[in-house]
């Protein structure tokens, strides 16, 4: 058996630059040549989980494949730690250490969980055992191929799969979708352990906003492709009114400034 790894060994051996682990400024995207999101200033710190919310079809998807390189930003900057990404390489922005678990979990169904976490593990990073630190529920469920797996134990498996991939900043594009509530409620427990534990800048993007508040630091709207408001979650999770305006459209009050988040 693999000696175990501590949480203390998966977290980015890097010390954290002084500023934000990421940081967009300025960032416009879209499908081709058609905008979906624009004028986007978004930073997060190592350790800290944004929740990016907002109604169907606001650009949240869109933005976390841009971020990951995946589409290239209109215009605009992605800065991880300070250092400039070179725009639509996913490549690159992988080894920056952006790590993207999409809304499909896009994993290997035909190879086992350890296999699934084998191919991704990266080459100086945790063994992919470690995982059952954050994951114990994955034990039993090893050595069985991940289509077998319930919908939970796959989205366990994906979070692994990044985690193994030692990432600076980790993507997550809709954690709950067609998951069991409690299922829900121990992944997004683990989300917040990943944050602090490996100190990676976390982004979710989520449609169970009360429990996506509970998790993250800080929360931002996003409602036809603009960040319409951005503050604590916890000041946001106080007062509903002011996410009800943003995802219905309602100018903020004057006395709600957005926060940089
Ligand atoms: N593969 C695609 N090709 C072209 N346009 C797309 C594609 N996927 C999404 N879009 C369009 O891009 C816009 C933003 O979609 P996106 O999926 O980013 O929004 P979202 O906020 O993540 O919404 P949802 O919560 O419904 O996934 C929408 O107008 C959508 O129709």
């Amino acid at each position: 058996m693999t000696s175990p790894t501590t949480t203390t060994d998966l977290a980015d051996a890097a010390t954290p630059a002084a500023g934000p682990r990421l940081a967009c400024r300025g960032l416009a995207g879209g499908r081709g040549s058609s905008a979906v999101f624009r004028d986007v200033d978004l930073t997060v710190g190592a350790g800290e989980v944004l929740a990016l919310l907002g109604p169907n079809g606001a650009g949240k998807s869109t933005l976390l494949l841009t971020l990951a390189g995946l589409l290239r930003a209109h215009s605009g900057d992605i800065a991880v730690d300070g250092e400039p990404l070179r725009p639509g390489r996913a490549t690159a922005a992988n080894r920056a250490g952006i790590v993207l678990v999409p809304d499909n979990r896009a994993l290997f169904t035909s190879l086992t969980v350890e296999e699934n976490l084998r191919v991704a593990a990266a080459r100086s990073g945790p063994k992919p055992r470690s995982m059952l630190e954050t994951f114990p529920d994955l034990e039993k469920r090893w050595r069985v191929p991940a289509g077998a797996l319930s919908g939970g134990e796959q989205q366990m498996l994906a979070l692994a799969r990044a985690l193994v991939q030692r990432p600076r900043v980790l993507l997550v594009d809709e954690l709950s979708m067609g998951l069991a509530p409690l299922i829900v409620e121990s992944l997004f427990a683990a989300i917040s352990r990943i944050a602090s534990g490996h100190g990676c800048a976390v982004v979710i993007v989520e449609q169970h906003v009360g429990l996506a508040l509970k998790a993250a630091d800080h929360a931002a709207v996003l409602n036809r492709g603009r960040i319409v408001l951005r503050d604590r979650a916890a000041e946001l999770a106080a007062h509903p009114d002011r996410l009800e305006g943003a995802y219905l459209g309602t100018p903020p009050q004057p006395d709600h400034t957005p926060e940089q988040a």
